[in-house]
């Protein structure tokens, strides 16, 4: 017996005796059909083994056509003759009509909903009249016969694709066929293709109905004994309910997507499908709710699929109740703290921690600042315990030079946030990898196709352009604020960030993502801006990683419902371009996502092809690495001259007397600006996006400055405290860009008091495009407006607030009042 057995024994017998104990008397009483004799409290659980339909349908030989048992506290009975079935169909439908429903079933309301679920009542007759008049009626099973053909043929193609790729082998013909019938569904519901066989939001969305309906199809102790139901104690429920998380939130967004088609007075997207016929319905009690219209979807077009998907969880991982779970940790908490450890080396010096949190709660809103005030008491390398993890951070130029310069290699891996792992998205990343083949092959693409100088000078046209769109979208807000009264005040950061995302847009996928009127890429832009928001939350589950499996917080869950959104629009953008190739249409200059679709491995090291599921996050990564950084950098480096007008006029004078006012500045004009080019230095000194950089984590034990860095130590290098060091920069607090001007100090790595962008193997690679962005657009903002601060407001009550994320924002939004000052 296992021993995890006791504990539910214990919860369910007690309670089971007693129910015994009352209801013996009245079940007597009543003539029930004959069955086998249970055990106490279980009653013929057991007996039904792993197929019950063979077991009971043996049962007739015995009992006869009807026989009674007991599961658990259930009775059931079963009908097992065509005779005693055609009674009761005929003679009893109505009295039997209700449905049991089982306990996994009744996650997110699922089962109030759904028609096969539903209570027998007037809610059930409206969704069956629906579905019988509406989706199966004969006539438009007929009017869609050429739906079903294009499925079918599309199933063929797959099918001689695959064939033709992979000649001699054997095709598994049944996932076409799945994929087909799965596609017909989704053109009767909502016309259009749910999947391509490589679509990963398809994969998905079986995935997690796949198993929803597998944790719906185990034994579960709540059904049985339904006092226990609140406990789930092989949680069950929760997994199915984080499970329909996911494949409502894929549902929800083809709802969404029609709702804005069809507009709020619904004249748009008349599309004549099942999807309409339930957004326009209104029945006595109103109109469906979209939760209900997403129900109604995932069971139209829920099927058992054949698809591969990650291995479902059976063991002892997630058969554990959270009370067990609470009094393992327990277990584990005394045997990690309380228990003495031998120290195996020195570690450096670090300020001491309370049992279990370690220094986790010392560390503040802004722990670059609080670990920067730690220096001057335990020196420029500190110790920390952030929950179990051992943490080391570097402070100092001459230590982050030994850190680089000597045991780079070691320290080349990536400690991942749990919500970076939802979906294996860490995985796919180039940022977030762990060092060895796919990150090689990754960082070889990005750095030697993508990012690379040479791609770099063959786009300067297209940063012009965006730049001209957002100086446009800057005098075009600010003249829509001061139509409805206000000052004509705009909020920087929003289009310095829609810049950003557009052009890193336009060098992966060849198109403008942000047009404000398309709803798919404001969605995308969305999910985008929570991803970011969630991926520098700090989240428990990564300090206390034996937590990580309850996700305490729900972030990996919000995560992956985000993270699920985002790759099925960029999937979209995938499909099209393969389609587009499939057809012979090229791209006429190749760009980051070809050289993805393109790649073949030389079968030596990484991968031999990126899968689809991987171009797709690889793309989604590169969107929240380049955006924010890049656009917060130049809402820092504005706020700066903005807050000492000298260097602001210094700069305009700079910039008048290289370009002049009669054209725009290009990126080949920054070569001859020095005073820019010490701007955006003194700007990343004082304020680098990334103020420890990224995490990295210990491949192994390594001696590191005397002492002994064990594997997997959390390695964080203080760029923010570095560059503020007064050791090294006179006046550090200050912002004086000519302190640059006779320094041949630069960022790319090289020189350790500066280094914004990292160091070592894992240096940014986004660095040739951030470089080129900064200087442009800081340069454009300086050249092409006049600025008001608006009224009473000084120069120096542009205040230097941070607030940590993912990226170190300014806490208080630059808002200031552009004025027109170029006449091109
Ligand atoms: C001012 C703008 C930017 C700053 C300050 C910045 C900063 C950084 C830093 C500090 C790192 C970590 C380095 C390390 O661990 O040593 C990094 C990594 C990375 N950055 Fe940037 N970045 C910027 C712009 C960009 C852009 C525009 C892109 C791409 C479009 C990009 C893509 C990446 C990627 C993919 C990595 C991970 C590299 C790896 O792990 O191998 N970054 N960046």
């Amino acid at each position: 017996m296992e021993w995890h057995f006791l504990i539910y024994s214990t919860i369910i017998l007690l309670p089971s005796l007693i129910f015994i104990l009352r209801h013996s008397k009245s079940s007597k009483s009543n003539k029930l059909p004959p069955g086998p004799i249970g055990w106490p409290v279980f009653g013929h659980m057991f007996n039904l083994g792993s197929a019950p339909h063979t077991t009971i349908a043996a049962l007739q030989s015995k009992y006869g056509a009807v026989v009674w048992l007991k599961l658990g506290s259930v009775n059931t009975m079963a009908v097992l003759t065509a005779k005693a079935a055609a009674e009761l169909f005929k003679n009893h439908d109505l009295s039997f009509a209700d449905r049991t429903i089982v306990e996994t079933m009744t996650t997110h309301g699922y089962h109030t909903a759904s028609l096969a679920l539903a209570p027998y009542g007037p809610r059930w007759r409206v969704m069956r009249r629906l579905c019988a008049a509406e989706m199966f009626a004969g006539k438009r099973i007929n009017d869609t016969a050429t739906v079903r053909r294009k499925c079918v043929e599309d199933m063929l193609t797959w099918i001689e694709r695959e064939m033709d790729g992979n000649p001699g082998e054997g095709v598994n013909v049944v996932r076409y066929v799945f994929l087909a019938s799965f596609n017909t569904l989704g053109n009767l519901m909502m016309s259009r293709d749910l999947v391509g066989p490589e679509s990963e939001a398809g994969f998905e969305f079986f995935g997690a109905m796949k198993r929803v309906m597998t944790w719906s199809g185990r034994a579960n102790v709540s059904d049985l004994f339904p006092w226990v139901r609140g406990i789930d104690l092989q949680n069950l429920k929760r997994r199915a309910g984080r499970d329909m998380g996911i494949a409502f939130g894929i549902a929800s967004g083809f709802v969404e997507e029609r709702m804005m088609k069809r507009g709020d007075d619904g004249s748009g997207g008349k599309e004549k499908d099942f999807l309409n016929v339930l957004l326009e319905f209104e029945g006595e009690s109103g109109k469906l709710s979209q939760k209900e219209i997403i129900i109604f979807i995932l069971l139209s077009i829920d099927q058992e699929s054949p698809l591969e998907e990650g291995p479902l969880p059976t063991k002892m991982e997630w058969t554990l109740n959270p009370l067990t779970i609470s009094i393992l940790a327990g277990v584990i908490l005394l045997v990690i703290f309380v228990l003495p450890k031998k120290s195996s080396g020195k570690r450096p010096p670090g300020p001491k921690g309370v049992p279990i949190l370690g220094n986790m709660l010392q560390l503040g809103d802004l722990p670059h600042e609080t670990m920067h005030n730690w220096r001057k008491t335990y020196g420029p390398v500190i110790w920390l315990k952030l929950g179990s993890i051992n943490t080391m951070v570097v402070q100092s130029s001459a230590c982050a030079a030994e850190l680089f310069k000597k045991h780079d290699l070691p320290f080349a891996d990536r400690r991942v946030p749990d919500v970076l792992t939802a979906y294996d998205f860490n995985q796919g990343t180039l940022g977030m990898n762990q060092f060895g083949g796919h990150w090689r092959v990754l960082r070889r693409l990005c750095s030697m196709e993508f990012l690379v100088n040479k791609r770099m000078n063959e786009t300067t046209e297209l940063r012009q352009r965006i730049e001209e769109n957002m100086e446009k979208w800057i005098l075009e807000e600010s003249a829509t604020s001061k139509g409805t009264g206000d000052t004509g005040a705009v909020q920087l950061s929003r289009f310095l960030f829609l810049m950003a995302f557009n052009l890193v847009g336009n060098l992966m996928l060849s198109r403008d993502l942000l047009d404000a009127k398309d709803p798919e890429s404001r969605e995308f832009f969305d999910c985008m801006n929570k991803i970011l928001e969630l991926a520098g939350t700090p989240n428990i589950a990564d300090y206390l990683p034996y937590l990580k499996w309850m996700d305490p917080a729900g972030m990996k869950r919000t995560m992956k419902r985000n993270l699920s959104r985002t790759m099925r629009i960029a999937s979209k953008f995938i499909q099209e371009r393969l389609t587009d190739r499939k057809a012979g249409k090229f791209q006429e200059k190749k760009d980051f996502l070809d050289v993805l679709l393109e790649y073949k491995g030389d079968g030596k090291d990484g991968p031999d092809t990126i899968t689809e599921k991987n171009v797709n996050i690889i793309i989604t990564e590169m969107f929240f690495a380049g955006s924010e950084t890049t656009s917060i950098s130049i809402e820092w480096g504005f706020a700066e001259l903005l807050r000492t007008p000298r260097t602001f006029n210094k700069l305009r004078e700079e910039l008048d007397r290289v370009v002049g006012v009669n054209r725009r500045v290009e990126e080949k004009d920054v070569e001859n600006m020095p005073y820019l080019q010490a701007v955006v230095k003194e700007t990343l000194r004082l304020h680098p996006a990334l103020p420890l950089l990224l995490p990295r984590n210990t491949m192994e034990d390594t001696t590191y400055m005397g002492y002994l860095i064990p594997k997997g130590t959390q390695v964080l290098v203080n760029a923010w405290g570095i560059g503020r060091d007064p050791e090294v920069w006179e006046d550090p607090l200050s912002f004086k860009p000519e302190r640059f001007m006779q320094s041949n100090v630069e960022y790319k790595g090289q020189h350790f008091e500066l280094i914004p962008f990292g160091s070592g193997r894992r240096i940014c690679v986004g660095f040739p495009l951030a470089h080129r962005v900064v200087h442009l657009t800081l340069a454009t903002l300086v050249q092409a407006f006049d600025w008001d601060l608006g009224p009473g407001v000084k120069p120096e009550d542009i205040d230097r607030e941070e607030r940590l994320g993912l990226t170190l924002r300014k806490k208080n939004p630059l808002y200031v009042i552009p004025k027109k000052r170029l006449n091109l």
